[in-house]
């Protein structure tokens, strides 16, 4: 794609299969699609590849009344809500993981999205899953499985017949088993609503429900429910998870930057206390690092389809009403003009000449735009609190007689690091 941006321009059309889809590259031509002409732009088509949400959510709805109220819906309950108490409960538990594994070799990737994975579902139950809960350990397991299988499924949103081949198939049930796994956990919930008590994310939805059809009817409804806990259960646990899953690795890789870190980490919060939300504006190269990890390896290439609602004028080009859309987020962190040497990884880009953090209006990782991701303001806290955590109160190293693998990811509905595994002292 970056090769065809090259040739064809930022905005060019691709025909995948029977379907013709636009595909947007750089920061200006997505921002003028996306954002200047939302409006337009947010559509959703039929995408096969979530045939197991049957068309719920706000991942499949179309850019309509209940779309607009879902999405509001869920960013008022994530905005109120005090995150950084939900993810300080979740980083004790990996913590004692961590110090229980007494230096032995463990999987990074998996410890952490169990992390990631309760701290969504806690939002969404009201509490947290015991590890071996059978419910739980069923929707973890079933969820790898659908992840992994998922590098194989994206062209299958173009060439529709291809969900019949026993791979795509396979893909298909892993989903469906996923999908089960939050619905016996959903069903479970359900039993125990009241009207007046607000457990979750899922209750407020269900308070919702109530009040619409007593005042202007619903606009949306119970399997609306099913599919939003679904997709934020989804998009949730496992984006996290590879963001920090690289991080480690680039860490790893990059030990000067580790110890310029936990020097900052030192320095600024000290060795008696955990590093807080407050400590951000004081932790310039901390914050720097982070999205430097964002941009290296942003794990969402490229934005989920959308579809043009009414006819797109843009960059002298017409896009007509019912096309596909597509944005290259790629294009944008990897503009050798924008950032030099993309594929190094140097946090200092992102530092001022007064040692500040640099404002960089191209840096999207969370997209822009009315379908822009809504768990950005989970997302932030979440990547903060528990790398730097991690990195305060651990010393990692790679297992002995180990190499680490070269940075090249896995794609599929989440850009995943390759696996490894490290070991952990704790550093006082
Ligand atoms: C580092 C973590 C994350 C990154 C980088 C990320 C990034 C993105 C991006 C790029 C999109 C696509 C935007 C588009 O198509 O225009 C998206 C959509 C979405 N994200 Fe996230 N996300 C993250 C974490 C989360 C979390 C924690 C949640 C839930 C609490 C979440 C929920 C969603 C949902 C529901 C959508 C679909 C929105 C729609 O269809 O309108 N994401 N995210």
């Amino acid at each position: 794609m970056m090769k065809w941006a090259k040739k064809y321009g930022n905005i060019f059309t691709v025909k995948m299969g029977t379907t013709t889809t636009v595909i947007l590259n750089g920061y200006e031509a997505i921002r003028d699609v996306f954002q200047r002409q939302g409006a337009s732009s947010s559509g959703r088509p039929h995408l096969p590849a979530f045939g197991f949400l049957r068309g719920k959510g706000i991942l499949c709805a179309d850019y309509n009344k209940a779309f607009k109220r879902q999405r509001e819906f869920i960013i008022k309950y994530l905005s109120k809500l005090d995150v950084e108490k939900h993810i300080e409960d979740e980083v004790d538990a990996l913590m004692q993981y961590i110090r229980h594994k007494n230096g032995q070799p463990f999987d990074f990737n998996s410890a952490v999205s169990a992390s990631t994975s309760n701290i969504i579902g806690a939002i969404l139950f009201g509490s947290r899953q015991e590890y071996d809960d059978p419910d739980f350990q069923a929707l973890i397991n079933a969820y790898h499985h659908a992840i992994k299988l998922s590098s194989q499924a994206s062209i299958q949103n173009f060439l529709p017949f291809l969900w019949f081949l026993p791979q795509c198939r396979k893909l298909s049930i892993a989903w469906e088993a996923f999908a089960e796994a939050v619905n016996r956990i959903l069903e479970k919930h359900k039993k125990g609503y009241r009207p007046l008590a607000t457990r979750g994310l899922t209750d407020a939805m269900m308070h919702q429900i109530n009040m619409n059809d007593l005042n202007e009817g619903s606009l949306f409804d119970f399997d609306d429910v099913k599919g939003n806990c679904q997709t934020l259960y989804a998009s949730g646990s496992e984006r996290v998870a590879a963001v920090l899953t690289w991080g480690m690795l680039f860490l790893l890789s990059y030990p000067d930057v580790c110890n310029k870190l936990q020097s900052e980490l030192d320095e600024v919060v000290g060795k008696s206390r955990r590093p807080t939300l407050d400590d951000r504006p004081n932790l310039p190269f901390t914050c720097a690092t982070l999205m430097e990890i964002q941009r290296c390896n942003n794990t969402s290439p490229f934005s989920v389809p959308h579809k043009a609602t009414q006819d797109i004028r843009v960059h002298g080009y017409l896009i007509p009403k019912g096309t596909q859309l597509m944005a290259n987020y790629w294009s944008i962190f990897m503009n050798e003009t924008v950032w030099p040497n993309p594929y190094d990884f140097q946090p200092m880009r992102f530092i001022d000449d007064r040692g500040n953090v640099k404002k960089v209006e191209g840096f999207i990782p969370f997209s822009l735009g009315k379908r822009s991701c809504p768990g950005e303001s989970l997302a932030r806290p979440e990547m903060f609190l528990i790398l730097t955590t991690l990195v305060h109160a651990f010393t990692f190293h790679v297992p002995d007689g180990e190499v680490l693998p070269a940075p090249v990811g896995i794609t599929g509905a989440v850009y995943m690091s390759p696996k490894f595994a490290v070991c952990a002292r704790p550093k006082n």
